[in-house]
């Protein structure tokens, strides 16, 4: 199996017509890591995947994998494959005749493409449905063998293009999993579109939060959490509130490192505090989310562990106290 390429793009640019869909990014992407481009719609994901892939022409910039500028390149000869949000499975082929096909186009011999077919069904732990056609497997079942397919080249870079989104949830987790695995042992640099910020967190080594046809952030999960560098990719990323604080301008506050009293007792020292009404809470299992109504912010969101917030439960309309420490808050860029 062919090792890991890393894949450098310069000045990248996309347009169509007159807009722009990817404008002018830069990006290295080390070889071997795992990479989730993460975003919303139209932001400009599969745009930049699919100039990666070559199934796109590059406007401006430039593409490189490892130390080649593969913008002329076709696609097959750029030692990448791609896996495509629907299977695309051939519905009259097996299992193994599926996962071959590409090894026949390129001439490989009978026996030799069909054991190779195999080994890689057993990888993706699909071994014993290798006489199967298509309709004869499960969505989860399917999606294994189109990753068979793709990884079957030997690419240096295997693309994904919303992987998981046809599947069940629980399904996708499960996948999930296998696909870090597969990355892991395989040593293959994987770039993933996502527009789940749950998916990129839990499978990324470098998460590329595009806006607009712009990178906004690219930074390791945790870095990206700690460390959100605006208020774009804060909100999007989940899981923090932004807010103006005097002097500082916008801030992310996280919705966890927030502690609730009730607004009559006297405000602790040392933290910050603003006063508010709860305006829903939800139950999540392991926490609750508690919406606040705040003098000043659209939202304000507290994350409060279960345990903890039914020790003392707060009902729609009660007055409250959120306060936090200096050190809770991260600045943004203005
Ligand atoms: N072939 C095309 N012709 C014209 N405009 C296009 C074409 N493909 C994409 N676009 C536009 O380019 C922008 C970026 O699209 P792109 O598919 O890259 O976004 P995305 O982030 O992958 O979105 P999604 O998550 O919805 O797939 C969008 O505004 C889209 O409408």
């Amino acid at each position: 199996m062919r090792s890991g390429a890393a894949v450098e793009l310069i000045a990248l640019t996309k347009s169509y017509g007159r807009s722009v869909a990817v404008n002018r990014i830069d990006l290295r992407i080390p070889a071997g890591s795992y990479c989730c481009f993460l975003g919303p719609s139209g932001c400009g994901k599969t745009s930049t995947l699919r100039m990666i892939a070559g199934h796109e022409e590059v406007s401006d910039g430039d593409v490189l994998i490892g130390d080649t500028v593969v913008n002329d390149v076709p696609p097959a000869k750029r030692g990448t494959a791609m896996m495509f949000q629907s299977y695309a499975l051939f519905p009259h082929l097996d299992c193994v005749e599926n996962v071959a096909f590409s090894l026949k186009m390129r001439g490989v011999p009978k026996a030799q493409r069909r054991e190779r077919a195999r080994a890689m069904l057993e990888t993706v732990h699909m071994g014993a449905y290798a006489g199967r056609l298509p309709s004869q497997l499960s969505g989860g079942q399917q999606q294994r063998v189109a990753l068979a397919r793709a990884l079957i080249t030997e690419p240096g870079v295997l693309l994904l293009d919303e992987p998981l989104s046809a599947l069940d949830p629980f399904l996708r987790d499960r996948m999930r999993e296998e696909l870090k695995r597969l990355q892991t042992d395989l040593g293959i640099t994987f770039i993933h579109v996502t527009h789940s910020q749950s998916e990129a967190m839990a499978l990324a080594d470098l998460v590329v939060v595009m806006n607009e046809g712009r990178i906004e952030q690219a930074a390791a999960p945790r870095d990206l959490y700690n460390a959100p560098r605006t208020a774009f990719v804060a909100r999007f990323i989940g899981g923090h509130n932004v807010l103006t604080h005097d002097g500082l301008g916008p801030v992310a506050l996280r919705t966890d490192r927030i502690a609730l009293t009730d607004a009559a007792a006297p405000p602790p020292d040392g933290v910050f505090h603003v006063e508010g009404t709860v305006n829903a809470f939800e139950y999540h299992g392991s926490s609750v989310q508690l919406s606040l109504a705040v003098p000043g912010a659209d939202e304000f969101t507290v994350v409060m562990d279960e345990a903890r917030f039914f020790a003392a439960p707060l009902g729609v309309g009660a007055r409250v106290r959120a306060a936090w420490r200096d050190g809770d808050v991260h600045r943004l860029q203005a």
